[in-house]
């Protein structure tokens, strides 16, 4: 008996790899059926993985993945996702002229504004429960950008903007040049020469920051803590606050006498424009017009500051442009008897233009969002939500578009404009035609294209050469450490570094 246990055993020894092995292959079939059924979930699961991946590189080498795509595809669009959508980004002329009249349901500048700015609505909680009668529970501190598609009644402010502020923009010079002259002298400490107010300057200056900051801040905070993040973010809202207390009280006396003034009387600002233009059917509060007036405030401040930043910048790394510049300056700017006319400098209007090519503090433009899902004539398609943008850093350096595109040449875009003028055939697109720091053109969209081209251009770009002009006449200035790194890249923007240091010294004159 035993041999037969020792039999039944031996069997069963023997038997046990082989029944573990049909085992280990039925699990392995099992799971194969498994895997193969769940493939397409699995394939799903894995390419969202994969782009959640890149959408949170996007956020630290947004700049760097565009560009990389840009050289990849040669020509064609392309896709580059980020944390929250895909960004189809197109470079042929015919896509980008279907982009800028494409209509607003469709593709929509301001819904792009409003996306950023969804996350600043949680900053103004406070501020409706401070200030309730003032701030109605729907109204939005970016005023006429929260909109999706924005409407009729936003326009007109734009529009005013846009003719009236241009218009203006000789009156206004010379106390441009005394608040750059002074804000220079006083290491920008003072930006207001008449120092009427300085808590109310420096609300001002604080806002477009804490709000930049805060807006990123809330895009990562989960819903129900934002109010809380978004108060401890902006120190409980003090530059805020700070600007609708002072601001509602003038526009509410100016809505007073709106209409009862003269001409002359009538104050000559923004405020007036936006309290003329606003609609009188379903008139706005002043709350929503100091939203408004907010709204462009924080539009107009980091990119002008930013182009005026990297200029500089350029001056102190490239000091073969000093002397020129200067010439021209002296030669044309201050010419006896003549108007103080910016746009009577070449040079300088090039020397921008190279600098702003070359240290570009974007890499998109032009960003529409898809309202609806969207198909461009070439099939290149949009889903719901989806952004599509003009990748103007990698185009501003392709060299096939311009030549020797890494290398710093101030003069470039006044040489080309010589040449034009002396009937020559450029090879460069950016040369074909005489070209200006101004234009807003497919092969210059850094003000974006059509309808909703940068209003503030003209201003920005008075406000940039002012600010060169007072560098180069009474400054001498050097960069502490040319080698080091100067910006740093979040999203797609290339922001100035703050541990940049410039040393100005003052000119004896
Ligand atoms: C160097 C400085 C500036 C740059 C590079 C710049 C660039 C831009 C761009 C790219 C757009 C979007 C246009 C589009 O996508 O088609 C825009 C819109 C706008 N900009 Fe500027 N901007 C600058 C300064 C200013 C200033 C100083 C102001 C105000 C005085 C201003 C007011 C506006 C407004 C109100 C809009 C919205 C236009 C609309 O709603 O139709 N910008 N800007």
């Amino acid at each position: 008996m035993p041999v037969i246990t020792d039999t039944v055993l031996l069997t069963f020894k023997l038997a046990t790899p082989v029944i573990y092995k049909e085992k280990l292959l039925g699990v392995t079939f099992l799971v194969a059926v498994l895997l193969v059924s769940q493939f397409r979930q699995i394939r799903t699961a894995t390419s969202f993985l994969v782009r959640r991946i890149h959408g949170v590189l996007y956020l630290f080498s947004g700049p760097e993945l565009i560009d990389r795509a840009y050289n990849r595809v040669q020509g064609k669009p392309f896709k580059v996702p980020t944390p929250s959508n895909d960004h189809l980004f197109i470079t042929s002329t015919s896509l980008i002229k279907e982009l800028i009249n494409a209509p607003s349901q469709s593709l929509s500048l301001h819904a792009v504004a409003k996306e950023v700015c969804d996350a600043m609505i949680n900053t103004r909680r406070p501020i409706y429960l401070t200030k309730k009668q003032i701030l109605q529970p729907n109204y939005t501190m970016c005023g006429f950008e929260v909109q999706d598609h924005r409407g009729i009644e936003g326009t007109g402010y734009v529009r005013a903007l846009r003719s009236l502020l241009t218009s203006h923009l000789p009156k206004f010079q010379p106390h441009l040049e005394g608040i750059v002259k002074n804000a220079l002298l006083t290491g920008l400490r003072d930006v207001q020469p008449d120092a009427q107010n300085t808590e109310f300057t420096s609300a001002a200056l604080d806002f477009p920051q804490a709000v930049a900051i805060a807006a990123e801040v809330l895009r990562i905070t989960p819903e129900f803590m934002r109010p809380l993040v978004a108060s401890i973010v902006t120190n409980r809202h003090k530059a805020a606050t700070t600007i609708y207390r002072y601001l509602v009280p003038i526009i509410e006396q100016r809505l007073v006498v709106r209409g009862l003034q003269s001409n002359e009387a009538t104050p000559m600002d923004c405020m007036q424009w936006l309290i003329d233009n606003s609609p009188r059917k379903i008139p706005w509060t002043p709350a929503k017009m100091v939203g408004e007036i907010m709204a462009v405030w924080f539009g107009s401040v980091h990119q002008l500051a930013m182009t005026s930043t990297y200029a500089i910048q350029d001056l102190c790394l490239h000091p073969e442009y000093v002397e020129p510049l200067k010439i021209e300056i002296r030669d044309y700017f201050h010419l006896n008897n003549s108007l103080r006319d910016v746009e009577r400098l070449p040079l300088l209007d090039s020397f921008i233009k190279e600098s702003v090519r070359n240290s570009n503090f974007d890499a998109i433009t032009c960003r529409r969002k898809a309202l609806v899902p969207y198909t461009f004539q070439d099939g290149s398609s949009l889903n719901k939500g989806d952004w599509a943008c003009i990748p103007q850093r990698a185009m501003m350096q392709d060299s096939t578009r311009y030549r020797d595109p890494q290398t710093f040449d101030g003069f470039r875009f006044a040489h080309d404009n010589a040449q034009h003028q002396r009937h020559k055939q450029s090879t460069e697109i950016s040369g074909q035609k005489e070209s200006k720091f101004t234009d807003a053109t497919l092969d210059w969209p850094i003000w974006g294209l059509g309808n909703a081209a940068c209003p503030g251009r003209f201003y920005a770009s008075l406000v940039t050469k002012l600010i060169l002009i007072r560098v180069l006449e009474d400054w001498e200035c050097k960069l502490l450490e040319p080698e080091a790194p100067r910006s740093m890249t979040w999203r797609s923007s290339i922001v100035p570094r703050s541990s940049t240091i410039i040393m100005f010294r003052k000119k004896h004159l």
